[in-house]
């Protein structure tokens, strides 16, 4: 298996081209499910999570034709040859958001056979507001072996429907689902990540009527057909804010480029109020610090428009170093702590209680040999890496692959001392 060496201890200088999104890439592709017409996606990012829905979509008679270009990887899918309504457990597992298919291949073919996704590192994340959406939309659900099993032979029908608690895949999937139903759905206490304002603008460029995009309130008017489309994927605002603090944390200056200031959301005040400047550039973002140290501020992870969950665990890493204190607390999955041990270990001085992790700021990190077990922890001990003195070696670099496009590559181009081990010479 794979590992990472960083030499910590280089500011990173210099510029970083953000990806298109790895959270609004998969749901996007989804949408192929709901028209015969042919769904092409620009600016898709080379990531394992891809490959996974890819051959996931693949499986079910999915066309799937992929370009490179100067501009980025484009994928085209057209679904006219769809053969089969099964998604799997084997495709399922690697990735939780496979289960994006349910909706669509209900809403246009009446039947779906979707393996339960089950947990992961980080929680137990379960589906019951995907399923209770589709039931009432009029789909009948059952669990069987490992399976959910949804019939609607007649279509599905609009209808009001309020989440208890913020889903993003909930409100994503019944998103797709409620733009072939019949008459209107109203998704309220809808999630608003920018990724469901991007699908919800590609559904509406393939005939969709939905209103309300960017609200917690989404109005969708069923319509009988789609079309196909070309949409490019919004930039990835977790990897940026990533690099964001990559740069903080190192004491560097970097230009995030292709990116809109407001997708950071309230990452951009925490940071600021820990003592980074983000400043808009005709291109993105220049990130550096403000004058000398960083400092400890508190950070709550919410739904957006609040702080990221998929950024807690490298908000803990730029706070370990900090001045004073820092109180973390998670309320979006109850595992998200793993990195602490790891960062520990490279000498950081953390407690956990309960949702929290009161982190206090120490001199400085040491490399060591380190381990994850998703993927935001696991680039959490590459930003501690990064800083450290000495080598970091990272184990089960595959989490990575799942979000970080050509990661080692661009952290160099600013000046890191990364590289990738492959198998021979990891041992
Ligand atoms: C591919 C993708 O876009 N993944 C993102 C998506 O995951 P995902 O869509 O899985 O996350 P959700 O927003 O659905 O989960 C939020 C919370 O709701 C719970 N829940 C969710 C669905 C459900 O039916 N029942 C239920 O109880 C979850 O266990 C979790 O505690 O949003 C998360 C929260 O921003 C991010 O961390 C993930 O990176
Ligand atoms: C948790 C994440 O992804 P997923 O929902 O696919 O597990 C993530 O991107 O941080």
């Amino acid at each position: 298996m794979d590992r990472i060496r960083i030499r910590g201890g280089n500011p990173l200088k210099g510029e970083i081209r953000i990806s298109g999104a790895k959270n609004a890439a998969l749901p996007l592709m989804c949408t192929c499910l709901l028209t015969d017409d042919e769904v092409r996606l620009d600016n898709v990012p080379d990531l394992a999570d891809i490959t996974t829905l890819t051959n996931l979509l693949a499986h079910l008679g999915v066309e799937v034709t992929t370009r490179q270009s100067l501009k980025g990887r484009s994928i085209s899918f057209s679904a006219k040859g769809l053969a089969v309504t099964t998604a799997p457990y084997d495709l399922v597992r690697k990735m939780r958001a496979s289960v994006l298919v349910l909706g669509p291949l209900v809403a246009r073919h009446g039947q779906a056979k979707v393996s339960l996704p089950g947990g992961c590192a980080i929680g137990t994340r379960p589906v019951d507001l995907h399923i209770k959406g589709l039931q009432q939309m009029g789909a009948e659900i059952e669990l069987d072996s490992g399976y959910i099993l949804a019939k609607a032979p007649n279509g599905l029908k609009g209808c009001e429907i309020t989440f208890p608690k913020v889903s993003v895949g909930a409100t994503e999937n019944l998103l797709m689902a409620a733009t072939l139903a019949k008459g209107e759905t109203h998704l309220i206490n809808a999630a608003r990540e920018p990724e469901i304002s991007d699908l919800a603008a590609c559904l509406n460029a393939m005939g969709a009527k939905i209103d309300g995009i960017g609200t917690d309130h989404l109005k969708i008017q069923g319509v009988e057909r789609l079309h196909g489309c070309t949409h490019s994927v919004v930039a990835d605002r977790i990897e940026a804010g990533t690099y964001a603090m990559a740069a903080a944390i190192t004491g560097g200056e970097v230009e995030l480029v292709g990116l809109h200031h407001e997708l950071i959301g309230a990452a951009a005040s925490t940071l600021s109020q820990a003592g980074v400047s983000l400043t808009e550039t005709p291109r993105g973002l220049l990130v550096k610090r403000k004058n000398g140290a960083l400092n400890g501020v508190d950070v709550m992870t919410e739904p957006f428009p609040g702080f990221p969950t998929d950024l807690q665990a490298q908000m803990m890493a730029l706070m370990t170093t900090a001045e004073g204190a820092s109180m973390i607390t998670e309320t979006i999955f109850e595992n998200r702590f793993m990195h602490v041990p790891e960062l520990t270990r490279m000498g950081a001085s953390i407690n956990v209680h309960g949702s929290s992790a009161m982190v206090r700021g120490v001199k400085k990190l040491t490399g060591a040999p380190v381990m994850a077990t998703d993927l935001r922890a696991s680039v959490s001990l590459v930003l501690a890496g990064l800083t450290a003195e000495g080598d970091t070696y990272l184990n089960r670099v595959y989490h990575l692959d799942r979000g970080y496009e050509k990661l080692t590559d661009k952290l160099s181009a600013c000046g890191a001392e990364i590289e990738r081990l492959s198998d021979a010479a990891a041992e």
